[in-house]
């Protein structure tokens, strides 16, 4: 299995690369069920199943979920027969990331990090209230310590200003190239 586990805080731009993965390199998009509500640009079924709380209590109720969290003032969750496709991306917090670590060791998990003035200014560009944009930002930095300890299972790509889109997804590719190739390597030798 080949699962691909994105994190990163709020603007570093998880939800651009993860469709890119899925439109450019034939990645499944697992798609993660939330109580928030839409973006002007989301569409449901793109970024996220868009449910009410009465629902996502339901689902809670019926063990539908694999792991869910709460952030934010809304619920957000996701299923597991959704992880059993191959070459699958999924977009998680850091209590998500830490339970797919325990039963998934193998997945490979990526974590945007930018300074908190280029989050502010890409979350700018996404027509966010500045108020909703500080209060995002320093949950977000608290919820990401947790996963300092976690620090030699994650992989870390630095995005500066200048990175366009394209430099950090080809990171990310040329990373799962290399891995594939060493596994590929291994299995030759044995
Ligand atoms: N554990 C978990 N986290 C999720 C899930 N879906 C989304 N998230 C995380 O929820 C947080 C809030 O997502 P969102 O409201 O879309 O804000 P964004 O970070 O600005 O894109 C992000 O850290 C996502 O990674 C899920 O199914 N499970
Ligand atoms: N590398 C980049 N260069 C410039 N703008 C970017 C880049 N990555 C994302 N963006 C823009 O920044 C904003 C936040 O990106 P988004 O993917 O919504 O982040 P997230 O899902 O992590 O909250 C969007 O307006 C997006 O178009």
């Amino acid at each position: 299995m080949s699962l691909i586990v994105i994190c990163g805080w709020s603007g570093s731009g998880k939800t651009t690369i993860a469709n890119i993965l899925q439109k450019q390199y034939g990645y499944h998009r697992i798609i993660t069920y939330t109580t928030r509500s839409k973006r002007e640009q989301e569409k449901n079924g793109q970024e996220y199943h868009f449910i009410s709380r009465d629902a996502f209590q339901k689902m809670i109720d019926q063990k539908a979920f694999f792991e869910w969290t709460y952030f934010n003032d809304a619920y957000y969750g996701s299923i597991k027969k959704d992880y059993e496709r191959p070459k699958s991306v999924v977009i998680l917090d850091p209590a998500g990331v830490k339970k797919i670590l325990s039963i998934f060791p193998d997945s490979l998990v990526f974590q945007l990090c930018l300074s908190k003035e280029l989050a502010r200014k890409r979350l700018a560009q996404r027509k966010e209230q500045p108020k909703n944009m500080e209060k995002r930002l320093s949950m977000d930095e608290k919820a990401f310590a947790q996963l300092d300890a976690f620090g030699d299972r994650i992989l870390s790509i630095h995005i500066e200003e200048k990175d366009q889109v394209e430099d950090v997804v080809a990171k990310i590719v040329g990373f799962l190239a290399q891995k594939e190739a060493y596994n590929k390597d291994l299995g030759g030798r044995q």
